[in-house]
């Protein structure tokens, strides 16, 4: 549960007021066009940057304002995925899995070997655990990364782009992946992406900074067919709207696309949403 959270820069608001609650065991994606601060956001939920104010409860404790030690305990609950995955480049998939398990727990060695086992199993990478992440394709890269986000079993899981820099295909199998684990582990997933056919299909929920704020919030049936028109634009990838080409347009601007007319057009049919496959092809 996040509530009235913002960040500055110095004099650059970042983001301000940001309520919103992120519903547990599902999967909620966070759109935005760039530089509206959904890194930011992310990090602000793994405590990696205080907030200016306002709260982040999670199981009864404000993240956003325990202390050290609280916040060392918390960050336990959750597993990130960076956008390239975030590999230690000298240490091989195993060691790089097996990070997590070292770095928080005094597991033995035959336990450890257990999970990584399983980890790498739970996202189609067995037998490549001797691979250097330099050796791997991005898709594999992306894959290893999720496996070690997930070795501490969190209860949250974020993801920072999890499809960039992939083709259609891999990205594809990654949606796949994503929506079976969330269904497999129960936890709560929050999905930062570009990608809006991903969007569109594989979260229940969505969620659009833009203007500094969190416009809307909510089930992704009700977004997709909004008429905010920020929202409209975004996830239906239209010119016309008050998102412009590098900032949001002026009312210049705004007023002289009303006065030529540029009809925004009828909305798609909304996609079925992507199901668990109850079996894991690889990718
Ligand atoms: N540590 C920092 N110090 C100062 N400014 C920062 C810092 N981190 C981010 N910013 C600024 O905050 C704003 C939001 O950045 P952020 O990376 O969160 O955007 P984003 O929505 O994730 O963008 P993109 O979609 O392009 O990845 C940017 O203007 C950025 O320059």
């Amino acid at each position: 549960m996040v509530e009235g959270l913002t960040k500055s820069f110095g004099r650059q608001v970042v983001w301000e007021n940001v309520t919103m609650t992120i519903p547990a065991g599902q999967i909620s994606v966070l759109l935005g066009p760039s530089g509206t601060g959904k890194s930011v956001f992310l990090k602000a939920l793994v405590g990696l940057i205080r907030p200016d104010r306002g709260h982040i409860w999670i199981n009864g404790h404000d993240l956003a304002t325990c202390g050290e030690r609280r916040l060392y305990e918390l960050r336990r609950l959750f597993g990130v995925l960076f956008q390239d995955g975030a590999l230690f480049g000298s240490l091989n998939l195993y060691e790089n899995i097996a990070f997590p398990l070292r770095e928080h727990t005094r597991m033995k060695e035959a336990q450890i070997r257990r999970l990584v086992a399983a980890k790498l199993e739970l996202v189609g990478l067995v037998g490549a655990e001797h691979k250097m992440p330099g050796e791997i394709s991005g898709g594999m890269r992306k894959r290893a990364g999720l496996a070690r986000a997930l070795v501490l079993d969190p209860e949250i899981i974020l993801f920072d782009e999890p499809d960039s820099g992939l083709d259609p295909v891999r990205t594809a199998y990654l949606n796949q992946l994503i929506v079976d684990l969330n269904h497999e582990t129960g936890a709560t997933f929050l999905i930062v992406t570009h990608d809006i056919n991903s969007a569109r299909t594989v979260p229940h929920h969505i969620g659009l900074l833009f203007r500094r704020e969190l416009v809307m919030f909510g089930p992704r049936e009700r977004v997709l067919s909004s008429a905010e028109p920020a929202v409209r634009q975004f996830l239906n990838a239209r010119r016309h709207g008050p998102i412009g080409m590098s900032e949001e347009k002026d009312v210049t601007e705004l007023a002289a696309e009303a006065l030529l007319g540029q009809d925004p057009g009828e909305l798609p049919p909304i996609p079925p949403q992507l199901t668990p496959s109850g079996g894991r092809g690889g990718a």
